[in-house]
């Protein structure tokens, strides 16, 4: 396929994330309506991936992988059975995607919310939930840092004023539920804990052993991590029924999506608890299991990972950004979200699928790899793909 076309560009990179998707569904890892809202909600994109192929037609999504497939012999180009069987049956994804009937309840009382983390997930998250009314204790390693997530969510209220989104009156009542602290041990009385810690296992199994020490029986202990194995976690305390994922994404505050991920050993009463807390605080909870990139990430950083791939092959990035807004409606193109997720975690993240999956094609680009190695992270340190 020559990548001189706004239509190619987009099928380099759009058709296999939609194959991608429909192995997922295909392997039962994940339900059909969870799939598409785990896109919608948690990259802004206007519709799933599901939607998507019923939208174009089955038949000329097969077809189109097939050509792709032809070229490349890269298995991730190869219609995936469920694609032929619903092409050929003229059926449909999403017409099967039924809704979960019974919304889910409290199993557990929760009052208070603990949040580890001053970063930038731990400090959206913290917002979250005082802006749903719950008191949140907050646990950073210096006051300024401490200090910085008030500052940061005052910025945020203060603008939604100056929109005429919020008043005086709601932006001190949110200050007031938190309370930043440098001591852990004030999380003993949370009902609830959230980490957003670095991306390491070993920085987050010792958290864990200490939230275990520290929190009262009955807390539930959550992570926010995006490619972390949560039994792990599970497995350094004393009691893995309850620790589970609540994956939040960037920014936070903004968009839409949980992903409550259960492990083996997650008790159903605390996946049950987790989800209506998640509707709770006006976000929309999907399902899965503890596999590495869940559901998003499984399907957003192969696509991200092809577009490094398709740059280094000559195709200039404000092009392949621009032509991914326009034509298939995503809210960032793929260097913009880059940047925006940052290039170490991206490239955290495509290694442990490249092992995960064990598809040569997941292999990290090797442009993503130089960022990282010459600091280049992205709007975080300045520049990534682009200057800031
Ligand atoms: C790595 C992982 O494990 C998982 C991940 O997170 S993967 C990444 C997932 N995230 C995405 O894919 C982001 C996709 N991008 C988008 O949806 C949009 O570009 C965006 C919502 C981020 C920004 O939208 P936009 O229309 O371009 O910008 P803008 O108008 O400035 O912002 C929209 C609203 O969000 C708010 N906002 C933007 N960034 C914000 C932030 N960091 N914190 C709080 N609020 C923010 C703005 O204040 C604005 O609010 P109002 O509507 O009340 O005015
Ligand atoms: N970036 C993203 O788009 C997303 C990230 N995530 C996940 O959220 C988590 C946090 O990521 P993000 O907010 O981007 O990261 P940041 O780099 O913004 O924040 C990292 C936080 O971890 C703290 N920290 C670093 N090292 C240690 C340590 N040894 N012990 C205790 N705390 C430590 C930092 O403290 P200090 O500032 O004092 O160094 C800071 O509060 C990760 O698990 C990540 O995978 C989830 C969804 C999206």
């Amino acid at each position: 396929m020559t990548v001189s076309t706004q239509g190619s560009i987009h099928d380099v990179l759009v058709l296999p994330y939609l194959n991608h998707a429909i192995r997922m569904l295909e392997s039962g890892y994940a339900s059909a309506a969870d799939i598409d809202n785990a896109m919608r909600f948690g990259c802004g994109y206007p519709q799933g991936p599901l939607a998507t192929v019923d939208e174009i037609g089955a038949s000329a999504v097969r077809d189109a992988l097939l050509a792709r497939f032809e070229e490349t012999g890269d298995n991730l180009h190869k219609p995936a059975g469920l694609l032929t069987e619903i092409a050929d049956g003229a059926g449909s994804f999403t017409a099967a995607a039924g809704d979960d009937v019974r919304p889910p309840q409290l199993r557990h009382t929760i009052e208070k919310i603990g949040v580890v983390g001053t970063g930038t997930m731990a400090s959206g998250i913290v917002q979250v939930f005082a802006q749903a009314g719950y008191d949140v204790v907050f646990v950073g390693r210096s006051p300024e840092k401490v200090d910085g997530v008030v500052a940061g969510i005052t910025r945020s209220l203060d603008k939604a004023i100056a929109k005429g989104r919020s008043d005086e009156e709601t932006k001190a009542a949110v200050l007031g539920r938190l309370t930043g602290t440098t001591s852990r041990e004030n999380l003993a009385d949370a009902d609830l804990v959230v980490e957003g810690i670095a991306e390491d296992l070993d920085i987050k199994t010792e958290l864990f052993k200490d939230l275990d020490r520290i929190t009262k029986a009955g807390a539930i202990l959550a992570t926010t991590t995006s490619s972390m194995p949560i039994t792990e976690l599970a497995k350094v305390t004393s009691r893995p029924g309850d620790v589970i994922g609540m994956h939040f994404f960037n920014p936070a505050p903004v968009m839409k999506l949980v992903e409550v991920v259960t492990t083996d050993l997650t008790s159903p009463e605390v996946d049950e608890t987790v989800r209506a807390l998640s509707a709770a605080v006006k976000k929309v909870p999907v399902s899965c299991g503890d596999r590495s990139g869940f559901i998003v990430n499984a399907l957003l950083f192969p696509y991200l990972n092809d577009a490094v791939k398709l740059h280094e092959a000559g195709v200039a990035m404000d092009e392949i950004d621009a032509t991914i807004k326009e034509t298939a409606g995503f809210p960032m193109g793929p260097f913009e979200l880059l940047d925006v997720v940052g290039n170490d975690v991206s490239l955290a993240i495509q290694s442990e699928l490249r092992n995960e999956f064990g598809e040569p094609g997941f292999d990290p680009a090797a442009l993503l790899i130089q960022k990282v190695q010459e600091g280049k992270l992205g709007r975080k340190t300045g520049e990534g793909f682009h200057t800031y």
